[in-house]
């Protein structure tokens, strides 16, 4: 069973606590969410899940053996982020080389096969490479290195709708041609919402939910119509925020909706899941509970 296991993980820089006793199984053959507010302590997970940086306490086991000073648990994740290891001025074509060396399932002619489809020469130093081109390249590898753990840390960060679109497809087509677990940290909520079948949100450094997606968007869903109706209705149910715009409202509510208390004149949705995150991810007493548009 390929899992990976964080056992009570906790990390703090000076005095900012970035994980507080986190404890999380990554499962195999699923693709994960890893979505959290700015420094809510993703890319600090991430980076503690590869040993690139040592949490202060609590383990991290890959199929049960611990990761510390363990090469071959390591060899099996492959963690995509921000920063580049690669000596610099190295050609693309080069670093596909080098990545081989260290990851000997690494398919190079893959790698150039999606390399062409997002139209990146892979000629060019790496260090050349704008924003999104910089992200395009390290996604051909993250698509290529065939290791049973990928990690992405903001993945089509400055990728243009249509490379977006080419990535989500691809990353699709990668599982299901060779499953392994995939966890993505991103922002960008609605589009991966896709892609994931479970999320884990993090807050200040604490998982506050770890669920099947499905399983989340079911457990609510939303009301609108005229302000006065809406907060009649809402008066007894679990709401979890609400946007207001004129006259009108919308309401978040986590229950199960009952059709035949439904007061004529609203209507109900489903909850999506950026809605979802953002009125699970605000702050008490945090204003932007309620969002008065100024429309
Ligand atoms: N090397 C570091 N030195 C000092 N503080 C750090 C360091 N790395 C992270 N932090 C702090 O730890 C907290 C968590 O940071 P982290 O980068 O893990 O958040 P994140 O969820 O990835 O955020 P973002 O979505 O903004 O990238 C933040 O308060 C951040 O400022």
């Amino acid at each position: 069973m390929n899992s990976i296991e964080v056992k009570d993980i906790s990390k703090t820089f000076g005095d900012v606590c970035a994980l507080d006793h986190v404890t999380i199984n990554f499962e195999q053959n699923k693709i994960y969410g890893l979505l959290g507010r700015n420094g809510a302590g993703k890319s600090t997970l991430l980076n503690i899940l590869t040993n690139r940086i040592f949490p202060d306490s609590g383990q991290v086991l890959i199929n049960g053996i611990s990761t510390t000073n363990n090469d071959t648990a390591l060899g099996s994740m492959y963690l995509m982020s921000e920063k580049t290891y690669y000596p610099e001025k190295m050609k693309i074509k080069d670093a596909y080389k080098w990545t081989k060396i260290f990851y000997p399932d690494f398919d190079e002619t893959y790698a150039k096969k999606i390399a062409q489809m997002f139209k990146l020469n892979i000629k060019k130093p790496i260090t050349s490479l704008s924003t999104g081109y910089t992200s395009i390249f390290k996604i051909t590898i993250a698509l290529s290195v065939n290791t049973p753990f990928i990690l992405l840390d903001e993945p089509v960060l400055g990728l243009d709708a249509n490379h977006r679109d080419l990535f989500y497809k691809l990353l699709i087509e990668k599982f299901s041609d060779h499953p392994c677990t995939i966890v993505i940290s991103t922002h960008l909520i609605e589009e991966v919402s896709q892609v994931i079948e479970d999320i884990v949100i993090i807050q200040d450094g604490k998982i506050i939910r770890n669920e099947s997606c499905e399983a989340l968007l079911s457990k609510g869903y939303t009301v609108s119509g005229s302000k006065t109706i809406v907060d009649t209705y809402i008066q007894y149910k679990n709401v979890i925020g609400y946007d207001s715009l004129g006259g009108l409202k919308t309401a978040y509510i986590l229950g199960e909706i009952n059709k035949s208390t439904l007061p004529d004149g609203v209507e109900t949705t489903k909850l999506d899941l950026q809605r979802l995150f953002i009125q699970l991810t605000n702050e008490l007493g945090d204003d932007r509970n309620e969002f008065e548009s100024s429309l």
